[in-house]
């Protein structure tokens, strides 16, 4: 549905001095593809090129090379006309909204109806079933001013989805709100993404939004994409350090402080290996570390542990000193990965046995 091909952005930096670069390069040869029907989630620090890449989506920035498909429609080579055309297949939210302060919830949301050139009466027909689906049937009247956070998200999706678009782009569209209305806010993306088949692409830095609503997502670090897996996947186990880093962030699970010092990187004659353990699926209702400490002769000090769901996924993380001799702890993590859990390596503890 949505496909990018060797996409790069780069921006002239205004008033560049002399000696300095006198460009960013926001986007490095982005590849990517969002099948139709997928809720997609880009995640990356700040100034990693999140919104470059949403809004090279819909060309509202237009990449320096490559080319960017909507829905099988190559948008990069179309005339203005044709592309604002495209355009009515693409919704957009944003952080902040972006209503019009003096248009009431029905006007806000009849607009791009309007500048399409659509009758009053089929306006209308459009606008109420979109602010029920949205459940502002009765704020249609109402101003934006006199609405919360959600509810004028909620508008700005009704306005999104008023031209009937296949896909949804969301730019931090839950940053500005607080937990809970970030959480009725994610199921009504989730519930249109089930009832309209909605392709959902959305940029966020945080996690909770990429647990809840997506199947897949995708890292992007200094204007490069660096890796994308699906979401169960990149829970259980990243695969870059920055990766690890956001999913760390996320679950803070770390190894308590006063051992975190004690880490050394490499094993050591009398040094216990420190991991970190995830598992979903079956082995999360077997007991393996009990079979650890009979089958291998291993002890296992639990420091951390937390179950998290993941969708439909349930997914296990620990944190464990696995206590024996070298040759026992080696043993021992191979035959945890026999059993398919996802075993990472810390660092290293000095025994105090
Ligand atoms: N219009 C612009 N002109 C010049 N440089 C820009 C412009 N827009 C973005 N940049 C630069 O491009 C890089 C990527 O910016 P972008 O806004 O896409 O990042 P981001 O990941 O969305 O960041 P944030 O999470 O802070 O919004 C940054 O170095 C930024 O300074």
């Amino acid at each position: 549905m949505i496909r990018l091909h060797n996409v790069s952005k780069v921006y002239p930096l205004k008033g560049g001095r002399d000696n300095g670069p006198q460009t960013v390069q926001a986007l490095k040869n982005i590849n990517f593809h969002v099948p139709a029907g997928q809720v997609h989630g880009v995640i990356g620090l700040s100034g990693a090129g999140k919104s470059t890449l949403i809004r090279c989506i819909n060309l509202l920035e237009r990449p320096t090379t490559g080319s960017v498909s909507v829905d099988g429609q190559e948008l990069t080579g179309l005339s203005r006309q044709a592309l604002n055309q495209a355009r009515h297949r693409i919704g957009m939210i944003f952080q902040h909204f972006n209503l019009l302060t003096n248009r009431t919830v029905f006007a806000n949301v009849a607009l791009p109806l309007e500048l399409m050139g659509m009758k009053r009466a089929e306006i209308g027909e459009r606008v109420t079933p979109l602010l029920e689906l949205v459940g502002l049937a009765e704020k249609a009247a109402e101003y934006p001013a006199q609405l919360s956070g959600g509810q004028k998200q909620r508008v700005a999706i009704a306005r999104a989805l008023a031209s009937r678009p296949k896909v949804l782009l969301c730019d931090e569209a839950t940053s500005a709100l607080d937990p809970q209305t970030t959480s009725s806010i994610l199921a009504l993306l989730r519930d249109i993404n089930h009832t309209l088949g909605l392709t959902i692409l959305l940029i966020t830095h945080e996690m909770e939004v990429v647990k809840s609503i997506c199947q897949r997502v995708s890292l992007i670090s200094d204007g490069e994409l660096v890796e994308e897996s699906d979401v169960g996947d990149f829970f259980t186990a990243p695969r870059t350090q920055l990766g690890r880093e956001f999913l760390n962030d996320f679950l803070q699970l770390e190894p308590p402080r006063a051992l975190f010092d004690r880490l050394e990187t490499a094993p050591g004659k009398h040094t216990h290996p420190v991991v970190r353990l995830a598992f979903s699926g079956d082995s999360v209702s077997t007991p393996l570390i009990s079979r650890l400490a009979r089958e291998c002769g291993v002890d296992v000090s639990i420091l951390q542990a937390k179950v998290e769901s993941i969708q439909e996924r349930t997914l296990g993380l620990m944190i464990a000193e696995l206590m024996g001799p070298p040759a026992k702890t080696r043993e021992a993590i191979d035959y945890l990965e026999s059993h398919d859990l996802h075993v990472e390596v810390l660092g290293h503890v000095q025994r105090n046995d």
